[in-house]
């Protein structure tokens, strides 16, 4: 655990990041396993695009999502209403299988003061979604960041995904979607503030 691979043999390719020679050969390694042949033509470079995409799909560990709601305005003419964001994509992966994790969040918060500028709660939600997730970790990470910095009334977080390890594989169970939710604050205290969120979310 904590290896980053960041030293040792690299590869390099202008205009793209290196890639230890390790983690290519572990993608090699896989695509023999699967049953392929790795050193085909149309595999030759597999391994360093596999290895690269890796490093996109989990941008997330280079993220400190917390730091994108540093900024905060107060001038906001008294408003003291629900503030959320509805239908928000995000793709993530499974730490059980690696599989794509993909759905939507609807964040929402009742600000006290200060609001935040709206594209930050989807950066939170990328920041952690970009990593090896479950989905109930990803929601209780969304929402307790938007609690811990912020300081609101109330946060909810509700996110509905279709995981593809049990879509694409195993149970090959398409069209489900597993859905989860976190209500902090009013929204975890007060039946009537719960009820008014999940129907602006439309849940
Ligand atoms: N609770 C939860 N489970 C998840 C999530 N993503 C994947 N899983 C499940 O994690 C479980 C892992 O089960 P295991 O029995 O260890 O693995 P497996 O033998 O590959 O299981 P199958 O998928 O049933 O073939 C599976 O039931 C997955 O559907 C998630 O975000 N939350
Ligand atoms: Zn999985």
């Amino acid at each position: 655990m904590g290896d980053h691979l960041e030293d040792g043999d690299l590869v390099e390719t202008p205009g793209k990041i290196p890639v230890p020679r390790e983690v290519a050969e572990a993608v090699k390694t896989l695509i023999a396993w699967a049953g392929d042949d790795p050193t085909r033509e149309g595999l030759a470079d597999t391994p360093l695009r596999v290895a690269r995409a890796w490093k996109e799909y989990c941008q997330g560990y280079e993220d400190d999502p917390s730091v994108h709601l540093s900024r905060t305005f107060e001038e906001v003419g008294g408003y003291d209403e629900i503030v959320i964001l509805r239908d928000i994509p995000f793709q993530s992966h499974c730490e059980h299988h690696m599989a794509p994790i993909i759905g939507k969040a609807h964040i929402a918060y009742l600000p006290k003061n200060r609001v935040v500028g709206i594209s930050k709660l989807a950066r939170v939600l990328h920041g952690f979604a970009r990593r090896l997730q479950v989905q109930e970790r990803l929601t209780a990470e969304v929402a307790d960041c938007i609690w811990d910095n912020l300081q609101p009334v109330g946060v909810a977080v509700v996110i509905e995904a279709s995981h593809s390890c049990m879509t694409a594989r195993g149970v090959r169970t398409p069209g489900v979607t597993m859905t989860t939710s976190r209500m902090m604050g009013v929204f975890r205290d007060d039946d009537r503030s719960r009820k008014e969120v999940l129907a602006l979310m439309g849940c």
